[in-house]
């Protein structure tokens, strides 16, 4: 497969390059960054680029996948940035070019996939629920994709089961000590010089509390499920959300 990066020179983007040049059935063929002369989507068709993977800003992620698409070219994509609105045109897109398809994952890594999972599973059996997230200070976004994803699995999740709303007698506060509210979830963001990636979800009930915790200690945390995506996004046609799926997680 003919692979593009879009972001190339970014923190991410250069490590998904190495690991595509690495892998014995993956061709890069395009390397895109606001930095290179090669700052052009149109180099993407020219070389033959068969599938993108996307870590830019979430800014201009909707004007790249636009482009892709309408090429009908696969898209893998780790940029955050993604509501339902922005989910909903990617539909609209791929409904005009139904071949191709588009993975948007908030988070590659194995183990933050299922600390979201296990987070989800334990949240209906706890009062209290709370999501921090602790990044590097250079992060366009907050809160993470990774958590405000995990707020919404856990929000459905209780839901479904039927719990109650999490206690909170909070009456007065400075804006923001409460953290964001995400589907009723409260989540909060640390912006800490010396950390990459890092998540901890905290259960309460009486007597007792369950912490479970993510660390990405390095970017290469991500790569394994980017090739994972290049490989699969070919036979997903449409829009998958989540690598769940392609590990048979869901
Ligand atoms: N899903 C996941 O597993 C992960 C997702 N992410 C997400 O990926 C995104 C990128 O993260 P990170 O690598 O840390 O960020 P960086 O800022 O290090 O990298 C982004 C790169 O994209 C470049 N860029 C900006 N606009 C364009 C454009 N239109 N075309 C091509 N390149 C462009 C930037 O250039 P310039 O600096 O000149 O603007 C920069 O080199 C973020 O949204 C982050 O949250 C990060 C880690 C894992
Ligand atoms: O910007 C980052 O660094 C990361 N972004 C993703 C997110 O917003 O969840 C994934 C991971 O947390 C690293």
């Amino acid at each position: 497969m003919r692979v593009g990066v879009l972001g190339a020179r970014g923190k991410v983007g250069a490590e998904v390059c190495r690991a595509v040049e690495a892998a014995e059935d993956l061709e890069l063929v395009a390397q895109v960054d606001t930095g290179d002369d090669s700052d052009d989507l149109g180099a993407l068709t020219e070389r033959g680029v068969q599938a993108v993977v996307d870590f830019t800003h979430p800014d201009v992620v909707m004007d790249n996948l636009r482009h892709c698409v309408e090429h009908g070219i696969h898209a893998v994509v780790g940029t955050t940035g993604f509501d339902d609105a922005r989910l909903d045109t990617l539909r609209g897109w791929l409904d005009a070019s139904p071949a191709t398809g588009v993975l948007v994952a908030p988070n590659f890594s194995v183990g933050a996939i299922l600390m979201m999972r296990f987070a989800a599973e334990a949240a209906p059996y706890f009062e209290s629920v709370e999501v921090v997230e602790l990044h590097h200070p250079d992060k366009a976004d907050a809160p993470s994709g990774t958590a405000t994803r995990t707020a919404r699995l856990i929000a459905a999740a209780r839901a479904e089961a039927g719990s109650g709303p999490v206690p909170d007698a909070t009456s007065t506060s400075l804006d923001g000590a409460r953290g964001a509210d995400v589907d009723g979830i409260r989540v909060h963001g640390l912006r800490v010089r010396g950390l990459v990636a890092h998540q901890e979800v905290i259960l309460g009930g009486p007597g007792e509390t369950l912490t479970i915790r993510h660390d990405s200690l390095d970017r290469v945390s991500f790569t394994p499920g980017v090739l994972l995506g290049l490989r699969q996004v070919a036979a997903h046609p449409g829009l998958t959300v989540g690598l769940e799926s392609y590990l048979g997680l869901s």
